[in-house]
């Protein structure tokens, strides 16, 4: 790639402080000139533009770095397959980007600047749409799939098994992204909780947070029978077949489910490395996976699980509440790691909220755990936990897979309804669920179709 770095670093510097107002002007510019393309996206931006602040810092701190850089926009052209993105819509993006950052930038724009710029998007776009295509060859963009198994395992949590219609290969420790037939084009993130099995099943933990459309459908709002959407699987969470090392693994409420994968992994590679399963969790109620985990660690003598209780929160927000017994959040994670011994030889993996991580993982280093064995995904759970604080105010009704079965009414719990879209939402064919799955788009826009 012959890029301009310190040009464009330097001229975002100028727009960065205008972070959200730019994204904003970006998809309204973007959605005036283009109306068309409005029906690739969910009717509320928030998300959408999160993703895009955070796709363009990523991609302009990563310029030094082009195999990184590269992976990450190979990651980025495979994930935009879901939302039915082709190669002819880039130009209308690249327009709009560079509108945006010359409108931002004041008087520090030029001709310098927006030649650099160009060259940037060009050389990220082809990369995107390599990456697209070569992956259109071998998986589809999405998979329709069929709940098998709803628990309820507490008032606010579930447990879904679901049964892709193709088969979705994943690792241990990876995410899937998740779209229900109430709320059309919205994708939402969970691991999955097993290792891969022969009969292709996934699981995958849910708790309902407040607001929470997606969460709220999966655990109130659906049941056997009903079609989910998943998109391709993705995270770097995944121990290596033999890490050299006994784990621990430090699960935070539904953080669980990557590592409950891993260790399903463990069992069925006969590592016959020790793993220790440290099952963080506000109450009782919330040890909603431990008879099962009981259950398995009777039948594998390389396994430990200790629950810790860290006691009921008052607030409602999750992550940076405080527990009711008054003690700072975390205190009780990092006792049971002191009073369990010595950690320094471990490789470890956390998942759970981001405050919990960042907690854990400093604890780790003072209890001298080097740095380059602890694992986590802390950025992904910051987005995740930036998202809740912030719901919404808007949602839409319609449903992507209406046609397949009709979506109840909008729940009491859901936010209230969104503007319209401007153009017509994309329907998966009923006759096709089972099978490769056809995007219908408007004219001009194309269609997509599922690769096998
Ligand atoms: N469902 C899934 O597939 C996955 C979920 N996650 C994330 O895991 C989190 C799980 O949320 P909940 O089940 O509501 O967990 P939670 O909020 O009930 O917390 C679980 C444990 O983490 C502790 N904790 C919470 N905030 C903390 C902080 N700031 N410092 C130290 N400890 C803290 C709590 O005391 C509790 O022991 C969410 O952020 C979710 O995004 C992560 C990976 C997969």
């Amino acid at each position: 790639m012959s890029l301009e770095p310190r040009i464009v670093k330097e001229s975002f510097g100028h727009i960065e402080p205008h972070g959200t107002r730019a994204v904003t002007y970006f998809y309204g510019r973007l959605f005036a000139e283009n109306p068309r393309l409005r029906a690739l996206f969910p009717p509320a931006m928030d998300v959408q533009n999160d993703r895009l602040l955070h796709a363009l810092t990523t991609l302009v701190r990563s310029l030094d770095d082009p195999a990184s850089l590269t992976a990450y926009l190979s990651r980025l052209g495979r994930g935009h397959r879901r939302f039915g993105v082709r190669p002819e819509h880039y130009p209308a993006v690249r327009s709009a980007l560079l509108a945006t950052l010359r409108r931002f930038s004041g008087g520090a724009w030029s001709a310098e600047a927006e030649a650099a710029w160009a060259a940037a998007f060009d050389a990220a776009a082809e990369i995107m749409i390599a990456a697209a295509e070569q992956d259109a060859a071998q998986a589809p963009p999405w998979w329709v799939a069929e709940v098998v198994d709803h628990e309820r395992r507490a008032p606010d949590i579930a447990v879904l098994t679901v049964r892709p219609g193709e088969p979705l290969r994943f690792t241990a420790g990876q995410h899937v992204t998740v779209q229900v037939a109430r709320w059309p084009r919205v994708w939402r993130t969970y691991s999955v909780a097993n290792a891969p099995r022969p009969d292709g099943l996934l699981r995958l933990h849910v708790r309902a947070v407040p607001g929470g459309w997606v969460s709220n459908a999966l655990v109130r709002h659906t049941g056997t029978g009903d079609t989910v959407l998943l998109g391709p699987a993705a995270g770097a969470m995944t121990p290596p077949a033999d890490a050299g090392r006994d784990l621990l693994l430090v699960a935070g409420g539904t953080g669980l489910a990557p590592l409950r994968a891993i260790v399903e992994q463990a069992a069925s590679t006969g590592l016959h490395r020790d793993v220790h399963l440290l099952l963080a969790a506000r109450t009782e109620h919330d040890l909603y996976d431990l008879p099962e985990l009981r259950r398995l660690e009777a039948s594998c003598p390389w396994l430990r699980v200790t629950p810790v209780l860290s006691g009921a929160s008052d607030g409602e927000s999750p992550g940076d509440d405080v527990p009711g017994d008054g003690r700072p959040h975390g205190a009780a994670v990092a006792e049971a790691l002191e009073r369990l011994g010595d950690w320094s030889g471990h490789e470890v993996y956390l998942a759970g909220p981001a405050g919990m991580i960042r907690a854990t993982t400093a604890r780790l280093r003072r209890l001298g755990v080097p740095p380059e064995q602890i694992h986590h995904e802390l950025s992904e759970a910051e987005q995740r936990e930036a998202r809740l604080h912030r719901i919404p105010p808007a949602t839409c009704p319609m449903s992507a897979h209406a046609s397949l079965k009709a979506a109840p009414p909008a729940p009491a719990d859901a936010p209230p309804p969104p503007p319209a879209p401007l153009e017509p939402v994309p329907q998966l064919e009923p006759a096709r669920l089972r099978t490769p799955v056809a995007l219908r788009t408007p004219a001009g826009v194309g269609s997509e179709s599922e690769g096998g």
